[in-house]
């Protein structure tokens, strides 16, 4: 499905005419976590690909798993006591790796295919992240990781930028030869493969820039400074900061950070996004975005103090699952009315964030900026709700894609790559972020107080 997606995105910019010919460099973004099985030979036929036939029809038979696991898995409990325990608890981990484990963190996932599928791990000569998969696609070889996707798989010590030997042994045998060597994120990993140069005319010096996770390239696509939140609400919502010194906790997770080798980021993901915002839009609106924009039109901030949690699958953050609804009086009530429960679940959500973003060491400072992203932020009445719960005012860049738009800042900045120019510079000229909406006085405080 991936492979045929490249192909038809590639098909459909050469049916409209764009000019291949003018990009120089490229990069790319995949969701984080999940992973790619390549078979044993899989490598030579990515050397010896057609330019007359489509990726999808070459590539079929190049896969030991053919069901990637992606990151909304979370079927590999065991496997992450098994980590924890092995590198002398979850703490341990958190403080070696940048999270304690978690069942969709690429080694313990792949830990699951060794135990449950041994013969298609032992035919497997390349494990890949979405994101170097994709990589490795352009490439015409296999790409390596890079540090800021490599962070979110339990393998990588962040503060030494190596595979540590005790999780990899943990995790699976033989298996740092099936990964390859993780580079900087900036890294340009090779030229464009000449499928490309004869199938669609890319230019033969065309630089491919290591492609990282979606996360991390919407935090170069946002242009993240100190200080500033970035809120994603896509499938999942996320949240991530900018972090000199990292204080590895045992929720949330500390990433590489992928503009500046030195530094990191720190990720909250929250599974209960934007899937349990259409399924409260599908019982109590309709079905229509913009009766649930009424809904929140119409209800009071802060919602006469009722207050609801929303889990319809396992969260990360925190786990736990179930709908929790408290009135006024603070009695757990098993349904609100329609508008209330609409505002019960957008300011429920944004409050969890706030409180978690705290936890981590976060503060909200007088040039605080909120950059939201993601499909939701199209919804300026729900970025209204997370102004007043940050107390902050909510920005957004002008494409909702901002890993997209990350990936082509980061490509850019991989044609300076050698020059040290630090990636600020190269983005300085890019649009500023549009202020959407200001938090309301008071606000902030009424929120802190319930
Ligand atoms: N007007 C809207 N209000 C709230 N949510 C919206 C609106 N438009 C789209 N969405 C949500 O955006 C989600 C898709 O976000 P997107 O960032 O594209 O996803 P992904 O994280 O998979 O890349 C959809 O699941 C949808 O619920
Ligand atoms: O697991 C995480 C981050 O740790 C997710 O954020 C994935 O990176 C994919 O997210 P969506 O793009 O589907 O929201």
């Amino acid at each position: 499905m991936w492979v045929q997606a490249l192909d038809i995105i590639l098909e459909k910019m050469k049916a409209s005419g764009f000019d291949f010919s003018q990009v120089l460099a490229l990069s790319g973004a995949g969701q984080q976590h999940g992973s790619v099985y390549w078979k044993t030979g899989a490598g030579q036929v990515l050397t010896r690909l057609s330019p007359d036939l489509p990726l999808r029809e070459q590539l079929q038979a190049c896969f030991s798993i053919s069901d990637c696991p992606v990151w909304m898995d979370s079927s590999t409990a065991a496997q992450c006591r098994q980590l924890e325990a092995a590198v002398g608890g979850a703490r341990a981990l958190s403080r070696l790796t940048g999270s304690r484990a978690y069942e969709r963190f690429t080694g313990n996932q792949i830990a699951k295919i060794y135990q449950q599928n041994p013969e298609a791990y032992s035919h497997t000569e390349r494990i890949s992240l979405v994101s170097s998969f994709a990589a490795s696609l352009f490439l015409g070889s296999y790409s390596p990781v890079d540090y800021s996707d490599g962070s979110g798989m339990n393998l990588l010590q962040i503060q030494d930028k190596v595979w540590s030997q005790a999780c990899l042994g943990a995790c699976a045998p033989r298996l740092e030869e099936k990964l390859g060597r993780p580079v900087p994120s900036c890294s340009v990993v090779g030229a464009i493969s000449s499928y490309f140069v004869q199938r669609y005319g890319f230019p033969p010096g065309c630089k491919v820039v290591a492609f990282t996770g979606d996360n991390p390239a919407s935090l170069a696509g946002m242009r993240l400074e100190e200080g500033d939140i970035a809120v994603s609400l896509g499938t999942s919502d996320t949240l991530f900061l900018w972090l000199q010194d990292p204080t590895p906790a045992l929720e949330g997770h500390i990433f590489c950070n992928p503009v500046d080798p030195q530094h990191y980021m720190a990720l909250l993901c929250f599974k209960n996004g934007s899937l349990l915002r259409e399924k409260i839009r599908d019982e109590s609106a309709s079905g229509s975005w913009s009766e649930f924009s009424k809904a929140l039109q119409s209800t009071e901030m802060g919602n006469g103090g009722n207050l609801g949690f929303y889990f319809d699958v396992m969260e990360i953050t925190p786990e736990i699952i179930g709908r929790h609804r408290f009135s006024a009086e603070n009695h757990e009530v098993s349904a609100f009315p329609r508008d209330v429960e609409i505002r019960a679940v957008i300011e429920g959500q944004f409050m969890a964030k706030k409180i978690h973003a705290e936890a981590l060491g976060y503060r909200v400072m007088p040039k605080t900026k909120i950059l939201a992203t993601g499909g939701a932020s199209h919804n300026r009445d729900m970025l209204q709700v997370l102004a007043d719960v940050f107390g902050a005012p909510v920005y957004v860049i002008d494409t909702a894609n901002s890993a997209c738009v990350g990936s082509a800042y980061r490509a850019f900045h991989g044609l300076a790559a050698g020059t040290d120019v630090p990636f600020a510079e190269i983005v300085k000229l890019a649009p500023n972020p549009r202020l959407v909406a200001t938090p309301t006085p008071g606000a902030s405080q009424d929120y802190r107080s319930r």
